[in-house]
């Protein structure tokens, strides 16, 4: 008897020392943490586990629980032990510039975007933490992206948003064989940019089967692993131990996304060969502009700039991903929407036939003009923002106030395009599909509602692709519905399967896929 009685109390002991232990973390990051001032959650104070829990065990839907939060606690929430997340405030336009303005002293949380180097094992110009590196790689690629860059080969889009009605035109594209739009509106985007950045197009919309889906579903897959790394910072060195065999044995959407990898890499080598034997490309891809910038890109006296063959093929893959799914699923929603709306359809196919009747003279800069067009876009941006989530920042020394808030220098805080798109006080209904919203209503209301706007983000480390996105997609919903009256959403695929989950890059959920069909009748 006295014998179980010692091996209890030997039990007993650290089991009161591991509650002591557990006791004491937890009421220190609750109420003796600097960010004990800010409302949230208890479970969320003290642990990064909610965020895990909503972005893997639910895929992606943190992005509808942060509304909540906000409801129940203000503005400011804590949600987690070191991170804030702001919301509305009766100026939330000009909280988000702050943090998100040029120049910003908000640095990039390293927790959250690290994680995103590991499927290329470097840096990439979205997760460089450091503004001067940032600066200088941004810097050599900006004018690949500028305005007049993408005014040069408007007529290259122009082809491969016509190529799409080719497509569909030939297609069955009937009750029986409806045409996979949510494929082939990402193989446009695959295709538009591998042909602007490498001068070598992958032709994904020439594969009529299954228009090179598989590189979107890659870049996908590999996504689902950042949640665990970010909440797991331990398991990245041991994910980028494992061979590149072992990965495709584990996931083996890996195959085809370590053959683009190669694809890129031989490119670079390529554009290297070329350099060095002073061979004169037929046109200046981004590989040529991040090796050998062109003149008068650095002013910066002597400081000029070689990037290793990593960092060339880094900022190269970067492109190509960070395009496809926020412009391909953009594109699918407008087309979504439009199809769903017979009057909005109408509206849309007048105006586009009434400003190009023989449709030939079609141009971005005119397109621009259009204000029923414009909504269109507009729309499909902020119900379908590419990067719905937050974009978490580090607090710059000194603290900063936000929303009333004192937030403490060192914890991170952000907002999210998600949040700001769906202010009802800024977007009344906000759930409504309305291009109308964005003519109509007081100067003060449309200049409101521009500066919520935020799918590309802001300042310096907003989306370099702008422009190029813009284009695209002007171009091609043109394209579709001056050329066709007589589209329809195939089945009972509806707005719920529109719902957005994120896992940094916006998706849907995929219980169905958007597929369309002509139905012989115009819309009205
Ligand atoms: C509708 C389409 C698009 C949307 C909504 C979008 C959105 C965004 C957002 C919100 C960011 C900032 C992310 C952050 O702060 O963490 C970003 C960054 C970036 N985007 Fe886009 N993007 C789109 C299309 C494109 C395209 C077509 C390209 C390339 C051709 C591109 C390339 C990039 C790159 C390289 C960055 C990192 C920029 C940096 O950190 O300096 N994006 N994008």
């Amino acid at each position: 008897m006295a014998f179980i009685q010692v091996s209890i109390i030997n039990l007993l002991w650290p089991l009161a020392a591991i509650v002591f232990f557990t006791g004491s973390i937890i009421i220190r990051r609750r109420y003796f943490h600097p960010l004990s001032n800010v409302p949230g959650p208890f479970l969320w104070s003290i642990s990064t586990l909610p965020i895990w829990y909503h972005q893997v065990v639910r895929g992606g839907r943190l992005l509808h629980v942060l509304p909540e939060l906000h409801k129940i606690y203000g503005p400011v929430v804590r949600i987690s032990t070191n991170e804030t997340h702001i919301s509305s405030s009766t100026d939330t336009a000009s909280d988000y510039e702050q943090i998100y303005k040029v120049g910003s002293k908000f640095l990039k949380d390293p927790a959250f975007y690290k994680p995103m180097e590991a499927p290329v094992a470097t840096p990439i110009l979205l997760t460089i933490l450091s503004l001067d590196e940032h600066r200088l790689r941004r810097k050599m690629i900006t004018p690949f992206f500028s305005r007049q860059s993408v005014l040069d080969v408007e007529d290259m889009v122009w082809q491969k948003a016509h190529k799409l009605c080719d497509t569909i035109e030939a297609a069955p594209c009937s009750r029986e064989h409806p045409f996979p739009a949510y494929k082939a509106v990402r193989a446009v985007a695959i295709d538009v940019i591998t042909e602007y950045a490498y001068a070598k197009c992958w032709d994904y919309l020439d594969d009529g089967k299954d228009f090179g889906n598989w590189y979107p579903e890659a870049i996908r897959s590999v996504q689902t692993m950042f949640p665990w790394l970010q909440a797991f910072p331990v398991l990245i060195p041991l994910f980028q131990g494992i061979p590149d065999w072992g990965k495709v044995v584990l996931f083996p959407a890996f195959k085809r996304w370590n053959d683009s990898l190669l694809a890129v890499c031989l490119a670079v080598k390529e554009v290297r060969r070329e350099l060095a034997a002073s061979i004169k490309p037929p046109r200046r891809t981004i590989i040529h502009d991040l090796i050998d910038p062109p003149a008068g890109t650095f002013d910066h006296g002597k400081m000029r700039v070689q990037l290793s063959d990593a960092a060339v093929f880094a900022d190269a893959v970067n492109v190509t991903g960070a395009g496809t799914e926020t412009t391909g699923a953009t594109k699918e929603r407008a087309m979504f929407e439009v199809m769903s709306n017979p009057l909005a359809y109408q509206t849309l196919t007048k105006e586009l036939r009434d400003a190009f009747p023989d449709g030939k003279d079609m141009c971005l800069t005119r397109l621009e003009k259009l204000p029923y067009l414009t909504g269109v876009i507009k729309e499909a941006l902020r119900l379908n923002p590419g990067v719905p989530g937050r974009l978490p920042r580090v607090v710059p020394s000194g603290g900063s106030e936000l929303c009333g808030v004192r937030l403490a220098p060192g914890s991170v805080t952000s907002m999210s395009a998600w949040d700001m798109h769906r202010s009802a006080e800024v977007f009344p209904n906000p759930d409504l599909f309305d291009p109308n919203r964005w003519t109509l209503g007081s100067a003060d209301e449309i200049r409101a509602r521009e500066r919520h706007l935020v799918a590309f983000s802001r300042g310096s480390r907003g989306c370099v692709g702008q422009n190029l996105a813009m284009c695209e997609l002007y171009c091609t919903i043109a394209a579709v519905f001056h050329r066709f009256d007589d589209l329809a959403v195939y089945g009972d695929f509806g707005h719920e399967d529109m719902e957005m989950t994120e896992l940094v890059l916006g998706y849907h959920p995929q219980r169905r896929r958007f597929k369309i069909m002509r139905t012989g009748k115009a819309a009205l």
